[in-house]
């Protein structure tokens, strides 16, 4: 599947649709890794995307995917309670790892005790022990290198917690950091940097609606706008599929 540096685009009729191609795409990359080391790292966001991951908690993929070989990440946290309405831990237990057997002590979410600064540190100190041991694969970069990163985009052009305009677009050594003043509420998150991101071995953008369809088009199409959005700024090492609907590929 894996062409170094491919960038792949796929136009679906609708978000259905989407979903279905997106369980296949996810399915088969777990099915490469488990077999090729015996564990597949996923890395997820907020958002819409959990709802977009929805097929892989039904038939055939439930009972094909080797579930107890799943690491999960999150790219990005608010930091806020893991039961709390905001938080992406709750929003991606509850739509897919409640529902299948992936084992506890391979869900790595934040330490919800800490402050916004206290758990970045805390989540970069726990990924360079994963790193140590093997469970995430190192880029020659010396960043971890995830095996798969599912991304969703706000309207405004983010992924992640990496904001357009903000100073954290150009972190370029630490592996997780946070901010305090994210213009999509909540304020406090923490969130992987750009190096991280990029050194993934395939990365997913998954993004539907209308009203992202400026934001796409900045990164894959003619616009006319100079600054370059976070969205545009993602480039892995590896393979970057693009997940769109209609609505949000209308202005390419
Ligand atoms: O914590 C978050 O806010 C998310 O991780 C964020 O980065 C999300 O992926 C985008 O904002 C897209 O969100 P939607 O898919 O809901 O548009």
């Amino acid at each position: 599947m894996a062409t170094k540096g491919e960038v792949k685009k796929e136009v679906f009729e609708s978000e259905e649709d989407l979903a279905v191609s997106l369980a296949k795409y996810t399915a088969q990359l777990s099915d490469k890794f488990c077999k090729e080391r015996g564990a597949f790292t996923v890395v997820l966001s907020g958002g819409s995307l959990i709802n977009s991951l929805r097929k892989l908690v039904e038939p055939p993929y439930i009972d094909s995917i080797e579930w107890s070989k799943w690491h999960v990440f999150w790219l990005d946290e608010r930091v806020v309670p893991k039961d709390h309405e905001d938080s992406n831990y709750k929003l991606a237990y509850d739509g897919l790892l409640s529902k299948v057997p992936i084992l506890p002590g391979n869900v790595y979410a934040i330490n919800d005790a800490l402050s916004a600064e206290a758990a970045a540190e805390d989540y970069e100190t726990r990924l360079r022990h994963l790193v140590k041991s093997n469970v995430i694969l190192s880029a020659a970069s010396g960043f971890p290198k995830f095996d798969l990163q599912l991304l969703g985009m706000g309207p405004d052009g983010h992924v992640a917690s990496l904001f357009p305009g903000h100073p954290l677009l150009k972190e370029n050594e630490k592996w997780v950091t946070f901010i305090k003043d994210s213009p999509k509420p909540p304020p406090e998150r923490i969130t992987f940097t750009f190096p991280v991101i990029n050194s993934s071995a395939y990365i997913a953008l998954v993004v539907t609606g209308a009203a992202e369809a400026g934001a796409v088009q900045n990164a894959l199409g003619n616009s006319q706008n100079s600054e370059k959005l976070p969205v545009a700024m993602v480039s892995p090492e590896g393979e970057l599929a693009w997940f769109l609907d209609t609505a949000a590929a209308s202005k390419l």
